[in-house]
């Protein structure tokens, strides 16, 4: 389980989290959505470890979150974090070396369903592909936990869909709990259960996309704009 509580974080000058407690439990996929600069890097980035609260605890399975946590989250960032210089074989080698939970087989079954090209370098990469690799290394971890910041980000219509099949297909809920921000709601809606709506560092609501589908007869893009209007 994923559990904040009463965290905030500050950057400098700027409160990014304003007393935040939530609470995520295993076998979900959980959607963090919210405008530009809400806080929702900033919350991965807290139950990953990357970074520490200000105020409050972050715990995932009762652990206090710290870069320790790498063990049991694997964190897809907004930024590409590979050596550019190494092809895709080679960053599977390096994820398979760094990370003990790294599954090749199922990495090299997502590299075909990708249709990658384990000999092309990274820096040769189009950016749909840099996008692909991520999922691929990210989901190829037996992590418990999952994060995802923003995997959709600046990728076409395509690439977006496969990058969706691939989530479908090759996350195992029973063993694993996915957390992801997105600004593409409608498409990520099908894959999500639950979300979580944050609006300048503090928690809206929190609610199964079921509930607001079903009880509020509202997509999710239509829901999270009745919230933050009221
Ligand atoms: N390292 C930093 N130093 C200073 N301010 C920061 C830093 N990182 C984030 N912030 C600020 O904290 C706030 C929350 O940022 P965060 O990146 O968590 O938002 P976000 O919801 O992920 O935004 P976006 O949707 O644009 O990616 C923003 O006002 C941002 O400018």
């Amino acid at each position: 389980m994923i559990q904040l509580d009463h965290v905030s974080k500050r950057y400098l000058t700027k409160k990014a989290l304003k007393d935040v407690s939530l609470q995520i439990e295993p076998g979900h996929i959980v959607g963090l959505i919210g405008s530009n600069g809400s806080g929702k890097s900033t919350t991965l980035k807290l139950i990953s470890g990357l970074i520490r609260p200000t105020k409050g605890t972050v715990l995932v399975d009762g652990v206090m979150a710290s870069r320790k946590i790498c063990t049991k989250v694997a964190f897809l960032s907004e930024l590409d974090a590979y050596y550019s210089f190494f092809t895709v074989k080679q960053t599977l080698d390096f994820y398979a070396q760094t990370f003990g939970d790294f599954n090749r087989a199922k990495a090299e079954e997502m590299i075909d369903f990708m249709k990658l090209d384990r000999n092309q370098k990274v820096k040769h990469l189009s950016k749909g592909n840099r996008g692909r690799l991520k999922i691929v290394v990210t989901l190829s971890r037996d992590a418990p936990f999952i994060l995802m910041d923003e995997p959709l980000s600046g990728l076409d219509p395509m690439v977006r869909q496969s990058i969706i099949k691939g989530l479908i297909s090759f996350i195992d809920l029973e063993k694993q709990t996915v957390v992801l921000t997105t600004h593409e709601l409608q498409e990520i809606e099908p894959l999500l259960d639950t979300v979580i709506l944050i609006k300048n560092g503090e928690i809206l609501d929190t609610k199964s996309v079921e509930e607001i589908r079903s009880k509020e007869n509202l997509s999710l893009v239509d829901w999270m704009v009745k919230e933050y209007e009221q």
